[in-house]
């Protein structure tokens, strides 16, 4: 077992004390690298960067041999697990994901393929595999997943949605269709996450990408219920360490007490929260990541590192707090922006920790 060099982000994420706030980027590695784009020309187009173990390590390396970052994430997507269902996952460039089937009646339900996630997603785990060995104890590996809420949009919908007209159709007219749909993918999660931990996964996140598109009721019955049956069912211990869980419902600021308490050890927030608030209303019961909005990454660097400060100030002295973006960084965003951004959670941070 390789000794892990850096361990700030799995420290913070257990409160435990660190020397600076760890940092991390939601889609630190994409499009916005011209590396990446080099990597995925020659791969061909992104799935098969997500299915090429050698690709995916190679651009999960990318942004690490830029910038000081605290953690790495697998080069993989969400979904992967719709694709092994049977759906038929392929990307038109321009237009996100699409697949060749949906699952809105009982025998569109009754179809889906069962799989078995190390033969079916084996190359998920290779990649997990290789990553680490690359990774060389450097950073920990973040591993992950969707949400079985944000995946039966995708697979309901067929695709990417603004109204989710044919999940929220489904979810208000026949839940239990919606509720034998997402207890599916929850038992898929485990199997899922359990195998990403068993090949070499440090941390998981879970994303729950489309949470804030529910009501409130809507929220705790169908999207953080399944949630938290996926957390009681991850093995957290590997290699002598805890393997922390983060839950990241976005949109999910106003239910974050409700989800403090189903057992994760950290939540990720958008950048519509104040880490003060979030902090003072979930307490010692998880760690918080996040929240600065993407797009400040399009103004200057001198800009950037104001609101870093901020960002800092808001959460206060402590550990617990892993800095991120509040959602993936965006397309366009000039790589030199994201060093700026990096640089100062590793400059301004120590101050923060002094008594840690
Ligand atoms: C909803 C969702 C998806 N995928 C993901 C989510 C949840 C996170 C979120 O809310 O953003 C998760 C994801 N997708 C990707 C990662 C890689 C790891 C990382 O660096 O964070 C992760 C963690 C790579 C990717 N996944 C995708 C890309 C862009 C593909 C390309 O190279 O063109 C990358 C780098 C494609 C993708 N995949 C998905 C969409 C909607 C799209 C198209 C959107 C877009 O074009 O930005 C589904």
């Amino acid at each position: 077992m390789t000794k892990l060099e850096n361990d700030r982000f799995l420290r913070a994420l257990l409160k435990q004390p660190v020397d600076r706030t760890p940092i991390w980027m939601m889609r630190q590695a994409g499009r916005y690298l011209p590396e990446y784009r080099e990597s995925r020309a020659k791969a061909g187009d992104f799935l098969s960067l997500c299915k090429n173990a050698d690709f995916a390590c190679e651009v999960t390396m990318q942004p690490l041999e830029r910038f000081p970052l605290d953690a790495a994430i697998l080069f993989s997507d969400i979904l992967t697990i719709p694709d092994a269902m049977g759906l038929g996952l392929y990307f038109e460039t321009g237009e996100g994901p699409k697949f060749k089937r949906t699952v809105r009646s009982q025998q569109d339900f009754d179809q889906l393929i069962i799989p078995k996630v190390e033969d079916d997603l084996g190359y998920v785990m290779k990649a997990i595999s290789t990553i680490r060995h690359e990774l060389n104890g450097k950073v920990p590996l973040i591993g992950f997943s969707g949400s079985p809420w944000t995946l039966a949009t995708y697979m309901i919908e067929g695709g990417s949605s603004k109204d989710f007209r044919h999940s929220k159709a489904m979810l208000y007219d026949t839940p239990e269709l919606m509720h034998q749909l997402l207890d599916r993918l929850a038992d898929v999660v485990i199997e899922y996450l359990n195998a990403q931990i068993a090949a070499g996964a440090q941390a998981v996140q879970i994303f729950d990408s489309w949470g804030g598109a529910l009501s409130h009721r809507a929220y705790q019955e169908f999207s953080l219920k399944y949630m938290s049956k996926i957390v009681a069912g991850l093995n957290r211990q590997a290699e002598g360490r805890t393997v922390p869980v983060i839950l990241f419902s976005k949109g999910g600021g106003q239910w974050l007490q409700s989800m403090a308490s189903v057992g994760a050890d950290a939540l990720g927030l958008d950048w519509t929260t104040s880490l003060r608030d979030a902090r003072a209303l979930v307490g010692d019961r998880v760690a918080l990541q996040g929240n600065m909005d993407p797009s400040v990454l399009y103004a200057k660097p001198e800009r950037i590192r104001e609101e870093v400060a901020c960002i800092l100030e808001e959460y206060g002295r402590g550990s617990g707090h892993v800095f991120n973006l509040g959602h993936g960084i965006h397309q366009f965003v000039d790589p030199d922006h994201a060093k700026a951004f990096i640089d100062a959670v590793v400059e301004l941070s120590p101050h923060y920790h002094l008594d840690d």
